[in-house]
């Protein structure tokens, strides 16, 4: 089972590489990595398991925060209005978004980043999503508050980038005119 010591922190190059695309169909070795990544997160979210293998919880996960520079994500989590989302997806990609903005009023946080680091991450409002499911299938999803937040954080970690590089840095609280926070 994947625990915090196979999550590479800040410094470590994967997080600033961008990923490689995974063949189509997927490997054995994909699909694995893909179902222990979305374990971990059901894990993390486990109040006995999370104590006892000492697991910070989290939403998402991205296959360079494992030191693996390829484009797999897991995403394990409920939105605001009690939606459901748990996915293993390979080859994620935003194929269109809303002009508008939004951001988490609390901020970002992420598995590979041992601080906290203060401000509004600014994202799409609304994203369409194309996928390949770690079933094999071709997937579109259309998301909007929680989930496409949580959906380009993920997808940001395959192109090396981190929540923080989102943060205004003359004013982290700085709110762009079309931004609107999710509540
Ligand atoms: O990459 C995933 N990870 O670092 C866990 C945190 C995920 C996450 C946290 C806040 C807002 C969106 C997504
Ligand atoms: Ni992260």
């Amino acid at each position: 089972m994947l625990t915090m010591k196979d999550i590479v922190r800040e410094g470590h190059p994967s997080l600033t590489t961008v990923a490689d695309e995974v063949t189509i169909p997927l490997t054995e070795t994909d699909k694995q990595l893909l179902g222990d990544m979305l374990q971990f997160l059901k894990n993390s979210q486990d109040e006995e398991i999370a104590e006892k293998y000492q697991l910070r919880a989290g939403v998402g996960l991205a296959a360079p925060q494992l030191g693996i520079n390829k484009r797999l994500i897991a995403v394990h989590f409920e939105d605001g209005n009690g939606k459901k989302y748990s996915y293993g997806l390979a080859n994620p990609k935003i194929v269109s978004h809303s002009v508008e903005k939004a951001y988490l009023p609390s901020g970002e946080g992420c598995l590979s980043v041992d601080r906290n680091v203060e401000g509004y991450v600014p994202r799409h409002a609304r994203v369409s999503i194309k996928a390949i499911s770690m079933d094999g299938e071709a997937i579109k999803l259309r998301l909007k508050g929680y989930a496409a937040i949580v959906f380009q954080h993920e997808i940001d970690h395959l192109n090396g980038i981190m929540f923080y590089d989102h943060i205004n840095k003359q004013n982290p609280y700085f709110i762009p005119e079309n931004a609107k926070p999710v509540e």
